[in-house]
């Protein structure tokens, strides 16, 4: 189990901070979350953990591997997964194929072997099969396997690029607004799948824009604004906060 940890991590854009000088940590088995009105700087901080963009200043621990200058597959290796704000699927692939997709980290059988329909590549396949439709089962989509992806509504795909990083069997888990555009009832069934997610010792960032959301599922928030942190602590306890309530109006 490990613990995601960013310690006084900054970054520019022409000379302007998205983010600076921000420390926080994510522990294993808690949903810690993120929040922030728009352009606070939410999304750079996903960025830079996930290796998509290079880090200005400080450093990004992954339990007690220094990973600041590790590139996104490095990342993804070492198991930090995350899900996008825009969903990136495969359209014309089935939900199974997308899913499957995401067991890529634990591939052994290896590139050739694939091509050349070799038995171990054969064994592998059935085997993240196997997994993917477990995890299909967990988030009641098993009806919809053979589905083109692009084909269903927003909530379902929105659940298979959850399923898709679940399948990296990762450490840390980033939700990069995993909730944007659901009614109430899909946004909390997926709530339970995050909290038990949790309690399997994956350390989870949750970053959203629903505060209610965010309030109902963090013990611990971080609050975000113009590139720094102006709040932490429980959901009570940030809610209560006069800076933040000041951030949210402003925004
Ligand atoms: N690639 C970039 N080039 C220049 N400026 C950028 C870039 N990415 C982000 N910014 C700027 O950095 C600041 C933080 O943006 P960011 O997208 O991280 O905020 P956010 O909190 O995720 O916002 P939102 O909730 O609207 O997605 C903004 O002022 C934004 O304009």
């Amino acid at each position: 189990m490990k613990a995601l940890t960013l310690d006084n991590i900054a970054r520019s854009f022409g000379g302007l901070p998205a983010v600076d000088g921000v420390s926080l940590q994510a522990p294993p088995g808690r949903i810690t979350g993120l929040i922030g009105p728009n352009g606070a700087g939410k999304t750079t901080v996903v960025n830079l953990i996930t290796g998509l963009l290079k880090v200005g200043g400080g450093r990004i621990l992954v339990g007690d591997d220094d990973m600041t200058e590790a590139d996104a597959p490095t990342l993804a290796r070492a198991g930090v997964a995350r899900t996008f704000q825009n969903i990136r699927l495969i359209g014309d692939a089935t939900v199974l194929d997308n899913v499957v997709a995401g067991f890529h980290r634990h591939e052994k059988a290896g590139t050739l072997a694939n091509m050349l329909g070799l038995p171990s590549a054969h064994h592998e396949r059935r085997e993240f099969e196997r997994k993917a439709h477990a995890l299909l089962d967990r988030f009641g989509m098993t009806a919809l396997a053979r589905h083109p992806a692009g084909s269903l509504s927003y909530g379902h795909q929105r659940r298979i690029e959850m399923m898709r990083a679940l399948a990296m069997e990762p450490s840390v888990l980033l939700l990069d607004e995993p909730v944007a555009g659901m009614n109430d009832a899909e946004a909390y069934s997926l709530a339970d799948i995050f909290r038990d997610v949790a309690r399997q010792g994956v350390a989870i960032l949750l970053i959203e824009h629903n505060m209610r959301f965010v309030m109902s599922l963090c013990e611990h928030i971080y609050v975000l604004a113009f590139g720094r942190l102006i709040a932490e602590g429980t959901p009570d306890e940030v809610a209560g906060n006069p800076r933040v309530i000041e951030a949210y109006l402003g925004s």
